[in-house]
């Protein structure tokens, strides 16, 4: 029987924003070389939750291990690509600069130039996300789809054994999404991948977990949404995850949760 390392550990977790409660006794167990899916509606907790995990959100209770340590002290393990709104795209850096930057936390000093090794990571990353051919233009100058593989490049040049991704899909289209997940499922033979997603109908079918939050989580320790979940999780109809989207993980289910409740 295989034994499975739990990479991260998120024990009872409670978050309140000015007032209101985002998250809610959250607890969740991620293992060494899931591919695990983080669903819900927007505004469900859901890029919150995975700040909480990167330790840039303190909760007020509740604990979050990260391979054992916390989260600050196992940083340098975590890749992170953010949602794409939140970079500054006109920054005057080439593509190649950009990757490299994701080396920063590997510097012991702020004041060391970056080494071969750095070097090496970044030209393998790019090559990863197959964006070496770009790696001299400018950042402000390359498409949506390009810029998102160099955002993700530049997690990846960090050599994470973690990479956290908040809505990597939204602004790809969806044979350059089924290609991109293609990369990610390869990733996921050396290192473990988190995805944040509100997009359910593009959800890749190599994801091995899946759990849900709209404040509360719902899970089931596996690859199923199923119907308490959604009705536990979407307020409102959720005809989006419905019918004839291939590879959908959906089993059968019930169609008063899925005709449209509450
Ligand atoms: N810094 C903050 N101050 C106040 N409220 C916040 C802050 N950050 C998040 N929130 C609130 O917390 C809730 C959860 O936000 P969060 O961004 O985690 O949701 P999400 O599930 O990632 O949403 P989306 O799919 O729209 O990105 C929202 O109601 C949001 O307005």
């Amino acid at each position: 029987m295989s034994t499975k390392t739990p990479v991260i550990e998120v024990e009872h977790v409670n978050l309140g924003q000015n007032g209101h409660l985002v998250l809610e006794d959250i607890s969740l167990t991620i293992n060494e070389h899931e591919f695990h899916a983080i669903i819900g509606p927007n505004g469900g907790g859901k890029t919150t939750l995975l700040k909480v995990i990167l330790g840039l959100i303190r909760p007020d209770s509740g604990t979050v291990r990260v391979m054992g340590g916390t989260p600050h002290e196992m940083r340098v393990h975590l890749g992170y690509v953010p949602q794409f709104r939140t970079f500054d795209f006109q920054f005057p850096i080439s593509v190649q600069e950009m990757v490299i930057s994701g080396r920063l936390g590997h510097l012991t000093s702020p004041f060391r130039r970056f080494s071969q090794e750095d070097t090496d990571a970044a030209t393998e990353a790019m090559e990863t996300m197959q964006i070496t051919h770009l790696k001299d233009r400018p950042i402000h100058d390359i498409s949506g789809g390009e810029r998102q593989r160099a955002i993700i490049a530049r997690a990846l040049a960090g050599k994470p054994s973690v990479l956290l991704l908040d809505e990597p899909t939204v602004y790809v289209d969806s044979p350059t999404a089924v290609r991109f997940y293609d990369i990610l499922s390869q990733l996921r033979e050396t290192m473990t991948i988190v995805l944040v997603t509100h997009d359910i109908s593009a959800l890749s079918p190599d994801v091995t977990n899946i759990s849900c939050v709209n404040c509360r989580l719902f899970t089931h320790h596996d690859n199923q949404i199923t119907d308490d979940m959604i009705a536990g999780a979407y307020p409102c109809p959720v005809e989006l995850i419905a019918h004839g989207v291939p590879h959908r993980v959906v089993p059968d289910h019930d169609n008063r949760v899925f005709g449209g409740r509450k």
